[in-house]
């Protein structure tokens, strides 16, 4: 494989955790955000679902900037234990739904992301993360969609802030339930953009 080099990337995301994990990863970036309107299609499961999200949103980045640069994009979602998919709650209510619905159980966080450079998708993964919630009593529920933290989170929480109580068990990635399997973009960032973090620069 050749390695083609960039300066920098454009991260086509409005999630402060995109932007944050990949500061913390020392990559050169600037973020252009991408509008799109997300729906799952009749009788489209999570992993095609997220795929073709993360892909309209680089698709929509490619289209306004004309862009030789690389842009990369996500999409994270919550599956049930029965098959439903979870995303951003649209007010308390429906934010107490699901997490009623993920106590004590074990749901899966699917992040799709997706590389594009010359509006061509270089590379594009799901990755799929097992996360088993504690019981939680209707009264913590309440309390903790006071705060705030569920609104513009997959599934109506945030394992990196309050909800991270909440968590019995984890299988897989962390930062791919923030929003971005880090150690594995990094991977593809490095062998396909040939652009490095700082320790890879150094090692
Ligand atoms: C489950 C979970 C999700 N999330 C967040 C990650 C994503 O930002 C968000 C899911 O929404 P997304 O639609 O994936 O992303 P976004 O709307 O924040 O940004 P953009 O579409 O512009 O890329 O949920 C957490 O921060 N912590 C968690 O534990």
């Amino acid at each position: 494989m050749t390695k083609k080099k960039s300066e920098q990337i454009i991260l086509a995301s409005a999630s402060p955790r995109r932007k944050e994990m990949l500061q913390a990863s020392g990559i050169p970036f600037y973020i252009v955000i991408a509008d799109i309107e997300e729906k799952p299609l009749e009788n489209e499961g999570g992993h095609a679902y997220v795929q073709r999200n993360a892909r309209e949103k680089a698709i929509a980045i490619c289209e306004k900037t004309l862009s030789q640069e690389f842009v990369l994009s996500a999409d994270t979602i919550v599956v049930t234990n029965d098959d439903k998919i979870l995303e951003k709650p649209q007010n308390p209510e429906h934010a107490k739904k699901m997490l009623q619905s993920l106590s004590g159980n074990t749901h899966l966080v699917l992040s799709g992301y997706s590389l594009f450079q010359n509006k061509k998708e270089i590379i594009a993964r799901v990755i799929e993360t097992s996360v088993t919630f504690r019981k939680l009593s209707d009264r913590e529920i309440d309390a903790y969609i006071k705060t705030g933290e569920p609104f513009d989170k997959a599934g109506s929480y945030g394992i990196q802030g309050r909800a991270m109580g909440f968590i019995e068990k984890i299988e897989g990635s962390y930062t791919n339930v923030m929003g971005l399997p880090l150690s594995q973009v990094l991977l593809d960032l490095k062998n396909y953009a040939g652009i490095e973090t700082y320790t890879q620069k150094e090692a």
